[in-house]
């Protein structure tokens, strides 16, 4: 298997430290257009080599060739690949770009949308998948992306949504493990048990609503004991709307 990266950002890298969890580093092929300090540190921590020509991606004749470039300049990146192997599969992880845009530009070549989230860094990503028309089997697709994490293919007009939910989610929910470490500290915890237990909650919370398909407002109904503790932080979280502010966000992100 032969994998090319373009752009070794915070995404990039993410995707880098899940893949080399199961995968061999000469399989990667890495590269970014420049190479400042912060890039020549990745390269010693993680001994591993990032080019500055998207040539040398296309001559290693990858299986997957992934975008994680800024949204503004994929389109004109990818200009640079039109003799890449009609055979590599393109996955584009900017937000924003349609798969007509992509196909515009790179014709007839297989391309599916990929929205990947943080996670996939510890292997516990959730993948969004949009598939082009020229991929006619998902499986050699999801087989390589499931090393990541959980993968779901959507329609394209399903992708978007379903990727602000996931690629941006983790912000949200990192947003909320702060705060509840910061009313922890505030009660006499100290700060590095606070956040143990906040993402320990966190992660037991999300994978009882996944392993049992309860949905969560029942879930909430388990823990709110009849006259105790819980329902009160709920209805404080009521008061300051605090389902209206995750609406909200999502909206804000998908806008
Ligand atoms: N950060 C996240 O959680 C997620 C990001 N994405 C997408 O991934 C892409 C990158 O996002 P981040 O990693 O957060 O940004 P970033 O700014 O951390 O990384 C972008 C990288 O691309 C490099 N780059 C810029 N222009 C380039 C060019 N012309 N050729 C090659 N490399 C170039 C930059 O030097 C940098 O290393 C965006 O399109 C974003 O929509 C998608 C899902 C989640
Ligand atoms: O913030 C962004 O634009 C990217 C897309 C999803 C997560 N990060």
């Amino acid at each position: 298997m032969k994998v090319g990266i373009i752009g070794i950002g915070h995404m990039g890298q993410a995707i880098i430290d899940g893949l080399l969890n199961t995968m061999k580093s000469e399989e990667l092929i890495l590269s970014n257009h420049r190479i400042n300090d912060a890039m020549t540190t990745y390269q010693e921590e993680h001994q591993i080599e990032v080019v500055t020509d998207n040539q040398s991606v296309i001559n290693a004749n990858p299986d997957f060739v992934i975008f994680t470039t800024p949204a503004p300049v994929t389109l004109a990146v990818m200009q640079e690949f039109k003799t890449l192997s009609a055979q590599t599969v393109i996955l584009s992880a900017a937000a924003g770009i349609s798969l007509a845009e992509i196909n515009a530009i790179l014709p007839e070549q297989p391309v599916a949308l990929l929205m990947p989230n943080t996670p996939v860094a510890v292997n516990h990503g959730t993948l969004g998948v949009a598939l082009n028309e020229y991929i006619t089997d998902s499986e050699p697709i999801e087989s390589f992306l499931q090393q990541l994490g959980d993968v779901f293919i959507t329609s394209e007009r399903e992708f978007g949504i379903f990727g602000t939910v996931t690629g941006c989610g983790p912000a949200f929910v990192d947003v909320f493990m702060a705060a509840l470490g910061d009313a922890a500290v505030k009660n006499g915890l100290n700060r590095e048990l606070a956040y143990q237990a906040a993402a320990s909650m966190v992660k037991g919370s999300a994978s009882l609503m996944q392993e049992t398909n309860i949905a969560p407002d029942v879930l909430k109904d388990q823990v709110t004991t009849p006259g105790g503790s819980t329902i009160r932080g709920v209805v404080a979280l009521e008061q300051h709307a605090f389902r209206a502010a995750v609406i909200d966000a999502v909206e804000a992100s998908n806008g």
